[in-house]
């Protein structure tokens, strides 16, 4: 076996471990229900991604499950290096939609969809989250905003993903009467987006219903967001 082959067979297989493991989380964090959500990652240098098959139980979902597609969301079991072993199953449902936000956000490494009850009831009002919490400006640099209505089944809900996105500082966005998608540099950033979006969502909820929270103003927005992306942690 070529190195190259052994090194695309190794990326293929890390980064379905890597995915298959990060859909635990969403059902860790009560983000989703029965097989509603899904959770993507880029394969780095190539154009494919890898997904959750549909329709099946988180609790069943194993690392050789995760469908290798090209960023048109078509399945591809190999190339020239060699097979990496497709499952006879069909990608995400949303495939189509992390497909296009991979195509057309190059930094983008991770895709995450949730049907979170908060963050979700504020996608079917059509309503952005406002930034009242220090660490919404720290996660998501402001507020939290709505994209389009979109049906499912092609290109429209990753076009609104990506218009929507695209020059904002917001990892999340609420896709009108639908639910939140979250990108990240890699799928665990995504999976961390998805997690406090839906916290978020729960607190200014909870907030708005005993008076009206207080805006923070951009400045020092700014200054949390820069803080927590630049310094925050280890
Ligand atoms: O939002 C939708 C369907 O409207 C999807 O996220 C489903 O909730 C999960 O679909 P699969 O990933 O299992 O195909």
């Amino acid at each position: 076996m070529s190195t190259a082959t052994a090194k695309t067979l190794d990326t293929i297989a890390r980064i379905r471990r890597e995915v298959c493991a990060l859909h635990a989380e969403l059902t860790r964090y009560g983000l989703v229900v029965w097989t509603a959500g899904n959770v993507s990652a880029r394969v780095p240098g190539r154009d494919l991604m890898v997904i959750k098959p549909s329709g099946v139980s988180y609790e069943d979902l194993t690392p050789e499950q995760m469908v290798v597609t090209d960023l048109y969301g078509v399945a591809v079991d190999g190339d020239a290096d060699g097979e990496w072993g497709n499952p006879p199953l069909s990608p995400s449902s949303d495939t189509a939609a992390h497909a296009y936000v991979y195509r057309h956000m190059p930094d983008v490494g991770g895709v995450v969809h949730t049907h979170s009850t908060y963050a979700t009831a504020w996608a079917a009002r059509g309503e952005s989250i406002p930034c009242v919490l220090t660490m919404m400006g720290d996660e998501f640099g402001g507020s939290i905003p709505v994209g389009p209505f979109a049906l499912i089944g092609d290109d429209s809900i990753g076009q609104g993903i990506v218009e929507t996105l695209k020059n904002s500082t917001s990892p999340a966005v609420l896709m009108q009467n639908h639910g939140p998608f979250t990108i990240g540099k890699d799928a665990r950033s995504a999976v961390k987006a998805a997690v406090m979006c839906e916290e978020v969502a729960r607190t200014v909820h909870i907030s708005r219903q005993l008076g009206e929270p207080i805006t923070i103003d951009q400045g020092h927005i700014d200054s949390l967001y820069a803080r927590y992306q630049n310094v925050y942690g280890q």
